[in-house]
């Protein structure tokens, strides 16, 4: 059994969704090496919607390669579900969502979000069905038979998360998707995002710059600092998981976002 609980002497313990243990990663280039990330340790329970915020080159984005099997570490370990991330990769442990939405122009939604389906040999009326469920929790149902340029930026990056979500796996990893997008725009896939969360009970790893956003939708954050990349602070955010958007301007909201920033700040001392 490679996931669940541990039963011990009467007291039940869940393992951490994803752990990194020391972990390092040294990229080799011609310029010499570049410690992307070291010493790096931390643990996600299932159902956290866990924030990386950073300034770049700080490692986000390789910290959730590594847990997503794409890099490699150098040191260290990572476990995903019990599994390494290769194997967790090969068992559709995660659905990996990218900075651009990366949408075939000539496939529509719902043509885009079947093909990882259609390439891992799903029959076809299981994979109509994932679509209109997947649509249906982004919030785009009766959008499948557009097209990519047919629908804003905003609707694009839910059409990419909708193909995310479409083998179900528990974790949901996101590399900045919202990055590109207006202010107003954000805010309202930020909610969207948070109900789609409580719904779906998801564990979720959220790279992103921005304090606010960090704030409002984490049950954790992570603040990483530069040169090497590592973990400047853990934050384990005081809010109720329920949140309006309002929360923002609470004394709570604004506290815990001061403390975001310090942790940036001193991360820039290294500079
Ligand atoms: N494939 C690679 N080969 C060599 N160096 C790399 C590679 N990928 C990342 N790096 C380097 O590793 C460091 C961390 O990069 P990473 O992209 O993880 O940072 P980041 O915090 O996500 O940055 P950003 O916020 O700009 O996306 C940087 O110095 C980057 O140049």
């Amino acid at each position: 059994m490679r996931r669940g609980k541990i039963v011990g002497t009467g007291c039940v313990t869940t393992k951490p969704v994803i752990e990194a243990r020391g972990l390092d990663l040294t990229f080799q280039t011609s310029d010499g090496p570049i410690q992307a990330l070291k010493g790096v340790d931390l643990a996600i329970e299932k159902g956290e919607f866990v924030s990386f915020i950073g300034p770049s080159g700080c490692g986000k984005t390789t910290f959730l390669r590594v847990i997503a099997g794409l890099e490699q570490a150098t040191g260290g370990s990572v476990t995903v579900n019990g599994m390494t991330p290769d194997e967790a990769r090969r068992e559709r442990a995660y659905g990996y969502v990218f900075q651009a939405a990366g949408l075939y122009p000539w496939r529509t939604i719902a043509g885009n979000i079947k093909l990882p389906l259609e390439i891992m040999g799903y029959p076809r009326s299981e994979r109509d069905a994932r679509v209109e469920k997947v649509l249906e929790l982004v919030d785009l149902d009766g959008f499948g038979k557009k097209y990519p340029w047919q629908l804003s930026g905003g609707m694009q990056q839910r059409a990419s998360i909708a193909r995310a979500l479409a083998f179900d796996a528990d974790i949901m990893l996101m590399d900045e998707p919202f990055g590109a997008l207006d202010e107003i725009v954000r805010d309202h896939l930020n909610e969207q995002l948070l109900e789609l969360w409580a719904r779906t009970e998801k564990t979720i790893g959220f790279v992103t710059h921005s304090i606010p956003e960090a704030v409002y939708l984490s049950t954790k954050i992570v603040v990483m600092s530069p040169r090497p990349g590592r973990i400047s602070d853990v934050i384990d955010s005081p809010l109720p998981r329920d949140r309006p958007l309002g929360i923002r301007d609470t004394p709570e909201f604004l506290a815990v976002a001061h403390r975001v920033r310090e942790g940036l700040r001193a991360g820039h001392a290294y500079d």
